[in-house]
């Protein structure tokens, strides 16, 4: 491997990745807010989801399907089982990719009961058969059951009671405009400010039993890259140290040591971003380089550089995205504790000279 290589097997658990796995959505399940005025931040979705929920309710019909937007570990998932709680119906899960064939989707659907949630995971990932038995099913209510094969084949229309869609997507540039247009709500769940995070860390630590101190809260926070999945994550790293090297204590210090010993820098960065700011500043200059020649330098795929560290580190202003290739800001070298180069840019400015601008892997593309 190149020299700061990673071990892949890294990233299978990396700490400060958005996605969950199996075990982690266990962990999981116990932390989720139940009712929409638990749910921390996100002010504006909240209360535009408040009035499509409390009209639902006033006239006691089903609400108009609803598309949730945004980066892993936001909460998407979460406000979907908040939508079912609070108009006091079941949640039906499945996921565009859990969805093969259209006959799949049809069997769903016909089962659904009126006024139930079903709540479609990754929508983007809907085969394109499903997606338009789906267009059908979500304005018309109705399914049509496809009877016999080739030429001799008919559809038989089977008539659905009033459901409501629940989509949940981190890549909405992806759905088809027919797709999209179906959904009467959209909300883009946006990254946490650090408050927020601080909230969400307190109310964890009060549903796992254990206490933690406003100071440790808010320096996990800051590692917590806006995301509450991550921020619950290490607050069970940090209640881990605290109970097998600390004296249980989930304080300033606790929280420090935690998150030294995992690797997760002050502003949430782990070991691959850092080895990615570090080649491109050390071995590039500040760049400009193409993510191939900077994936090799760091011994990964293009694609696991591009999508698990670059997103942040641009959002963040550390890296910007540019048709010559990635380049080190100013605050990408100050990061790392070195000098920047004369002619460095500055962090998070758009390249006005070609017109293009940096953007991140949740842009529309
Ligand atoms: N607003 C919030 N307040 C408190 N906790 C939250 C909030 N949003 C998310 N969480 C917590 O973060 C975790 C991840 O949230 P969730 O599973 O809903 O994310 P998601 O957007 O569905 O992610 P993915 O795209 O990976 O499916 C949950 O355990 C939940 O407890
Ligand atoms: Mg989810």
């Amino acid at each position: 491997m190149a020299e700061g290589a990673l071990d892949p097997q890294d990233l299978g658990g990396r700490l400060v990745g958005g996605g969950a796995d199996d075990v982690e959505r266990a962990a999981e399940a116990a932390l989720r807010p139940k009712r929409l005025d638990e749910f921390v931040g996100q002010k504006v979705v909240r209360d535009q989801l408040s009035l499509v929920l409390q009209a639902s309710l006033a006239r006691d019909a089903a609400p108009d399907h609803v598309l949730l937007s945004g980066p892993p570990g936001l909460g998407k998932t979460t406000l979907a089982m908040i939508i079912a709680a609070e108009l006091g119906t079941s949640l039906r899960v499945t996921s565009g990719p859990a969805i093969q064939h259209a006959g799949d989707l049809a069997a769903v659907l016909s089962s659904l009961e009126e006024g139930e949630v079903l709540f479609i995971d990754e929508i983007h990932r809907l085969a394109r058969p499903a997606e338009e038995l789906l267009y059908v099913a979500m304005e018309d209510f109705r399914v049509d059951v496809i009877v016999g094969k080739g030429a001799g084949a008919s559809a038989i229309p089977l008539a659905l009671p009033p459901f409501t869609v629940v989509g949940a997507t981190t890549r909405s540039g992806l759905l088809p405009a027919p797709l999209r247009d179906r959904f009467g709500f959209t909300g883009h769940l946006d990254f946490y400010s650090a408050p927020e995070l601080e909230r969400v860390i307190l109310r964890s630590a009060g549903l796992l039993g254990v206490e933690v101190q406003h100071d440790a809260a808010h320096e996990i926070a800051g590692r917590s890259r806006g995301t509450p999945r991550i921020a619950n994550r290490l607050l069970r790293r940090v209640r881990d140290w605290a109970q097998v090297r600390g004296d249980g204590t989930l304080d300033l210090r606790a929280a420090r040591a935690a998150l030294e010993v995992y690797e997760v820098d002050p502003i949430g960065l782990d070991r691959l971003d850092r080895a990615v700011l570090s080649a491109l500043c050390r071995r590039f200059g500040g760049g400009p380089v193409g993510l191939s020649t900077l994936a090799m330098t760091v011994g990964e795929e293009p694609d696991t550089v591009e999508t698990v560290a670059e997103p942040y580190l641009v959002r963040e202003g550390l890296v910007a995205r540019t048709p010559r290739g990635r380049v080190a800001t100013t605050t990408a070298w100050q990061h790392l504790g070195l000098e920047p180069p004369a002619g460095t840019w500055a962090a998070g400015l758009p390249d006005e000279g070609t017109g293009s601008r940096s953007r991140t892997l949740f842009d529309e593309v």
